[in-house]
């Protein structure tokens, strides 16, 4: 990047899960990660709007660690910016703000130092960083994405027009993905991981065919993780119940909550979002779409 111009990386925000999928199935949603990208004589990452309020402002930064471990192993420095940073993802509550963090990162090291890598390489920095593939490849790649990150690489299937609508039920509280993982036990009895198993092979398909009905069901047969996490988040079993009177596809925990998604089928999301709103007076009712596109990055010229 030269003095006279700017970068800006778009960053969508991402569900996890969606029930049985746990830490494989990713869904992008209407929420982003922007920034906004300028050399400067040293590093700086300003806050723009309310949601990223408490971040670190210098190389503590998440955004810069990644960027500068992507550098490192390139063998590479990366040159100082000034970075302004714009997100209306809420932090800690299930919609993917870290892993839009971790991916903006990688797009940063790759842009200003011109390394090229294709998505795939980009996927396996997120993933590795992150730990699990499902919000980096969402935020990626855009729309529903299942992946499976192993010793021996990272595989990724993005599905092809995968159009649901969305209410999300988001709490005033906050569940940081690492005290959520910390209440799932380490190990599962071989008929239970079977059965979990199958269920999320199962919601897959039905997600796949369009089978909503069942594609529901799995959601709320999931033993991975749900089960584990209900009791730190009560929204989740109200909106299952509600769900079901209200003829909707189905409620899951988006990622390690406590936001509570319930999916609609297309048209369907206002009149959803009208019925659950009285249910949940404390939370913050949001209809949020698929988002198609996964990350992006502009190279502008700057305004003399
Ligand atoms: N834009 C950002 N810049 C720096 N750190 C971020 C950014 N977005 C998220 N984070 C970090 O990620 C944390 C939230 O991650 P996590 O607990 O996994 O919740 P979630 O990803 O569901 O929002 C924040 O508390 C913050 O430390
Ligand atoms: N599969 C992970 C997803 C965590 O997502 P987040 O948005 O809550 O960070 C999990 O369930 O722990």
């Amino acid at each position: 990047m030269k003095e006279d111009e700017m970068l800006k990386i778009i960053v969508p925000g991402s569900t996890a899960n969606l029930g049985p999928g746990f830490d494989s199935v990713g869904l992008a949603v209407n929420r982003y990660l922007t920034l906004d990208v300028r050399l400067a004589e040293a590093w700086s990452f300003a806050p723009k709007t309310p949601e990223v309020s408490g971040i670190p402002r210098g190389t503590d930064n998440l955004v810069y660690e990644v960027a500068d471990k992507v550098a490192d192993a390139h063998g590479r420095r990366l040159p100082s910016c000034a970075v302004d940073v714009y997100s209306d993802i809420p932090f800690t509550r299930g919609l993917g703000s870290s892993a839009a963090a971790v991916v903006a990162g990688v797009e940063l090291a790759d842009a200003l130092l011109e390394l090229g890598l294709s998505r795939e390489q980009k996927m396996e920095w997120a993933a590795r960083y992150e730990g699990h593939p499902d919000n980096v490849g969402a935020s990626l790649y855009g729309g529903l994405v299942i992946g499976c990150c192993r010793e021996a690489g990272v595989d990724v299937v993005r599905v092809p027009e995968f159009d649901v609508e969305i209410v999300a039920i988001i709490p005033g509280y906050e569940l940081e993905t690492k005290k959520a993982r910390g209440q799932l036990p380490a190990q599962w009895p071989r008929a239970r991981a079977v059965e979990a198993s199958a269920v999320s092979n199962v919601l897959v398909a039905a997600l796949l065919t369009k089978n909503w009905k069942l594609a529901g069901r799995m959601m709320a047969a999931d033993l991975f993780h749900q089960p584990y996490r209900k009791p730190l988040v009560p929204e989740l079993a109200r909106a299952e119940a509600l769900a079901e009177e209200y003829g909707a596809i189905g409620a899951a925990l988006s990622g390690a909550g406590p936001t509570v998604l319930v999916f609609a089928e297309p048209g369907q999301g206002e009149r959803l979002a009208h019925q659950l709103r009285p249910h949940f007076p404390t939370c913050d009712i949001a209809r949020l779409s698929v988002e198609p596109r996964g990350s992006r990055v502009y190279k502008l010229a700057l305004e003399a």
